[in-house]
């Protein structure tokens, strides 16, 4: 009885081994799947661990989250190359902003996540099983896009909060997931906040996917993601007037380092 399952067993394997060599479709989906099925059972393992140790909603899980998902990795041979680490080395609260190409950049975030801080989210992620528990329980801050008006509510409470409890917020200002290589116009409740609560902006960019991912082709294989931490743009002294400027000069850092660490030609980068 044993021997046949496992013959059955090593037969399933072995045929999804050949469909994932021979499509690429078969391979993405694969892949993917195993990726949701992976947040999915970590989450509520990672879930149990944070009620025990911590007792509830608060940014100390970030701690278990995070060592959680560093091993994710692994699995898909992906490599993460960092550098700037100490650009995060700010007294006290800071706004992280960094670019956002898929679902997997939770393991590109919890590599470099520094202690005691949140990230900004979309409220449908609340619900999607253990993945939203680990998220509210690590004390993500979760903000309704379709309503500017609650949106912006939130961010000017995440402005005062963040400053009372020494925390600092990790928000993705093109506001969607991006694959393609370049980054989208940013939203600028970040840098409100960044003003609002006068505290520095440190930029984060991750090198484009496109060379192993891409969700059109169905290109899911190993690679490797160069990261780097920029330096803090202080917001001392500025007011709401500056907030568009500001918005705009971390953009240009952004993608001048995207185009950078993803090899982009200079005259790809003049002609887009
Ligand atoms: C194992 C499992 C893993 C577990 C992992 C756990 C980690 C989980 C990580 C989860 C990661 C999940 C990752 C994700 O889910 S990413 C998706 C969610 N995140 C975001 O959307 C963040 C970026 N978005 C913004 O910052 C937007 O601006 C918001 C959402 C705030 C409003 O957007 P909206 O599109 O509605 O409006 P608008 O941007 O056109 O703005 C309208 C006007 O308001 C002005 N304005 C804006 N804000 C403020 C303000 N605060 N005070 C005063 N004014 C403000 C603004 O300048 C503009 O005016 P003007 O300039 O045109 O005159
Ligand atoms: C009871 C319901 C059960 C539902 C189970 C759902 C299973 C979910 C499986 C895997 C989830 C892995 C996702 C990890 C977290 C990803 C966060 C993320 O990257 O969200 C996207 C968001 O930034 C921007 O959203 P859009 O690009 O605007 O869209």
């Amino acid at each position: 009885m044993e021997l046949g399952w496992l013959l059955w067993g090593t037969a399933v394997l072995l045929l999804l081994h050949v469909l994932m060599e021979l499509s690429p479709s078969v391979n993405f989906a694969l892949r993917i799947g195993f990726y949701c099925l992976l947040c999915v059972v970590s989450s509520a393992l990672a879930a149990v661990a944070c009620l025990l140790v911590n007792g509830g909603r608060t940014v100390k899980n970030m701690r278990i989250i995070r060592a959680t998902v560093r091993t994710f990795k692994y699995f898909f041979g992906l490599k993460f190359e960092v550098k700037g680490l100490e650009n995060f080395k700010v007294e006290g609260p800071a706004i992280i902003v960094s670019n956002h190409q898929s679902i997997l950049d939770m393991m590109g975030l919890m590599e470099l996540l520094p202690d005691d801080c949140v990230q900004v989210g979309k409220k449908e992620l609340m619900y999607m099983g253990s993945v939203g528990l680990i998220m509210y329980l690590g004390g993500v801050i979760f903000i309704n896009r379709k309503s500017t008006s609650s949106a912006k509510m939130v961010m000017s409470e995440v402005a005062k909060t963040m400053v009372a409890e020494n925390v600092k917020v990790w928000v993705y200002p093109e506001g969607t997931r991006n694959c393609t290589g370049d980054l989208l116009p940013f939203k600028k409740g970040a840098f409100h906040i960044a003003v609002q609560a006068q505290v520095p902006v440190i930029p984060v960019v991750y090198s484009s996917f496109t060379s192993f991912y891409n969700p059109k082709t169905k290109l899911f294989t190993s690679g490797k993601i160069k990261v780097e931490v920029l330096p803090p743009i202080e917001t001392k002294g500025l007011t709401s007037d500056d907030v568009t400027d500001l918005t705009d000069r971390c953009f240009s850092t952004m993608r001048e380092t995207l185009f950078r660490l993803s090899g982009r030609p200079s005259e790809a980068r003049d002609s887009s």
